[in-house]
C-alpha cells in the first residue's frame, strides 16, 4: 500500500513520517531528492544556474541554499520559474522509487512524503493522504525556533504554500501534532491498526 503524506513547512512531517519506519514503513522522501537535483553536475542543478545567475553557487560549484531561498520565497514569478524547473525532474523519480519499493515489497506500507503535494496537485498518485497539521502559530514558531528565523523569513515560507487548514479539509487522515510526541505517536498506532498492517 502506498500512502501519500504531506502538512505545512514544519507541521512535523519528517517526525511523523520516522515514527510510520519505526512501525515498518518504507520511505520515499521528496526534500531528499529535491536535494539530490541540486547537487553539482545534475542537469537541473545547471539549468538553475542558468536561470539565477552563477551568483547563487558557492565558489565549490555547491548550491548557495539560503541565497536562492532569498530569491524566491519572496517573489511569486520566481518560485514559479523554480519549480518549473525542478518539479519535473523531483516527480519522475519519486514515481520510479515509490514504484520500485512497491514491485520489491507489495505487502509493506510506503509513506510518500511530499510537501508540496496538493500544491503540485499530485492527489491523484495516492489513495490516501495524510496531512500532518499544526494550526499555523504552532507551524511558525517551530520554524522559527528550528530554523532560527526571524517572524518575516518565516512567513515568507509559510506564504509560498497552500494554508494549513485546506491542507487539513483535503485529507483522508489527519495527524494532529500540535501536542507532545506521545499524543502524536499513538495517533499513528490508532491508524497503523486502522490500516490493518501488523
Ligand atoms: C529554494 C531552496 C534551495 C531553499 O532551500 P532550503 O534549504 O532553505 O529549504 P529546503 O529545501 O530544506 O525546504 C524546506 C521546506 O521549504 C518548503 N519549500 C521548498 N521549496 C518550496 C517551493 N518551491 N514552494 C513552496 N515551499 C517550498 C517545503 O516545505 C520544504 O519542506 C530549496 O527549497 C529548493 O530547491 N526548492 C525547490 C524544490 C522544491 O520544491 N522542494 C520542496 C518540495 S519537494
Ligand atoms: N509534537 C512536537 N512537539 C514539539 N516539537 C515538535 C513536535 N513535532 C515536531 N517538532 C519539532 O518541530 C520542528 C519541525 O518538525 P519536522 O522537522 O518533523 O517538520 P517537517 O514538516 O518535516 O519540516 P519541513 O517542512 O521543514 O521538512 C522540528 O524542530 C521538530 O523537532
Amino acid at each position: 500500500m502506498i500512502m501519500g503524506l504531506t502538512g505545512g513547512i514544519a507541521s512535523g512531517k519528517s517526525t511523523v513520517s520516522a515514527l510510520f519506519v519505526n512501525k515498518g514503513a518504507k520511505l520515499v522522501d521528496a526534500d531528499v531528492i529535491a536535494r539530490e537535483v541540486m547537487l553539482p553536475g545534475h542537469q537541473v542543478l545547471a539549468a538553475t544556474v542558468r536561470h539565477f545567475g552563477q551568483d547563487i553557487l558557492f565558489p565549490d560549484g555547491t548550491l548557495n541554499r539560503a541565497k536562492l531561498g532569498e530569491i524566491v520565497f519572496r517573489d511569486p514569478e520566481a518560485i514559479q520559474t523554480l519549480n518549473d524547473l525542478t518539479h519535473p525532474a523531483i516527480r519522475q523519480e519519486i514515481r520510479s522509487r515509490m514504484q520500485e519499493m512497491d514491485t520489491l515489497e507489495p505487502e509493506r506500507l510506503i509513506i510518500v512524503d511530499i510537501p508540496l503535494l496538493f500544491e503540485s496537485n499530485l492527489q491523484g498518485m495516492f489513495e490516501e493522504i495524510v496531512v500532518v497539521y499544526v494550526p499555523r502559530e504552532v507551524q511558525l514558531a517551530r520554524l522559527m525556533e528550528r530554523n532560527n528565523w526571524s517572524k518575516e523569513q518565516a512567513e515568507d515560507r509559510l506564504n509560498a504554500q497552500m494554508d494549513i487548514e485546506l491542507k487539513r479539509s483535503k485529507a483522508s487522515y489527519v495527524i494532529d501534532n500540535s501536542g507532545d510526541l506521545v499524543h502524536t505517536e499513538m495517533q499513528v498506532a490508532k491508524l497503523w491498526d486502522r490500516l490493518g498492517l501488523l
